[in-house]
């Protein structure tokens, strides 16, 4: 579903990401882990097909990403979850949802799946009307992952989604996207919460200054004393 192979960028002279490679097989969920700054976003970027690449290559559901364009990956079978939320502000819940929608190739009617998403978060039912900027921090976590979701994705790409939830509301985050998974949905999970992660995940990697530094499964991610020094 998703292949990242001996991937490097840089920003100017800077040099990001060196030699990433990594994969997602169909039904897992893989978390990429890392501490701040080790390159988690860049790999998003790259990975989306919004950075150009020094070297290496990244094919997403069969695509050549780059040679696809980001803007066609949606009706590949792709949502995205990108850091930060970036819903826009100022439209209303189900505007934001309509985008995501459009966006995929998705043959079921919009209401249809908003009935899906409205099964699965009765919060974004209750609040479909209401601007994306007057949510609270919680919902708009909620809507960015029901955007993602609209279009019914094969696979699901996240990038620090729990960043800035309370406590109560990453364990209830990461049981949705634990619940998506089981559903038979494919997800990358960029994470730095790796307690979290690994509590849901097949596999892992961890990226330290742009390199995989350990992979491995999920037992032997929390056995690695890399991670549990970093993390646990
Ligand atoms: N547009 C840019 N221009 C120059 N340097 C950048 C740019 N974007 C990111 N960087 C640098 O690249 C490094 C990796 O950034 P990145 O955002 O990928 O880290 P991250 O692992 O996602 O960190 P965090 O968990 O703190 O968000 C950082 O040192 C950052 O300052």
């Amino acid at each position: 579903m998703l292949e990242l192979a001996n991937v490097s960028t840089s920003y100017g002279q800077v040099s990001m990401l060196r030699g990433v490679s990594l994969s997602v097989k169909k039904g897992e969920l893989v978390c990429l882990l890392g501490p701040n700054g080790a390159g988690k976003s860049t790999t998003f970027k790259a990975l989306s097909g919004l950075l150009p690449l020094n070297g290496g290559a990244v094919r997403m559901v069969g695509a050549d990403v780059m040679r696809t364009g980001t803007e066609n990956l949606g009706a590949l079978g792709v949502g995205f979850v990108p850091e930060g939320r970036k819903l826009f502000p100022s439209l209303t819940v189900r505007e934001n949802l309509k985008l995501g929608y459009d966006a995929s190739g998705c043959k079921t009617p919009f209401e249809a799946r908003l009935e899906v998403i409205y099964d699965l978060f009765p919060r974004v039912k209750e609040r479909i009307g209401q601007q994306a900027r007057t949510m609270s921090g919680g919902e708009q976590a909620m809507v960015a992952l029901a955007r993602a979701l609209i279009g019914d994705p094969e696979l699901l790409v996240m990038d620090e989604p729990s960043l800035g939830l309370s406590p109560k509301l990453i364990d209830e985050y990461f049981e949705t996207v634990a619940r998506i998974h089981a559903e038979g949905r494919t997800v990358l999970l960029i994470e730095q919460n790796a307690e979290k992660a690994l509590s849901i995940a097949d596999r892992g990697y961890l990226l330290v200054r742009g390199q995989i530094a350990v992979e491995g499964s999920r037992d032997q991610m929390l056995a690695d004393d890399t991670i549990k020094h970093m993390y646990l």
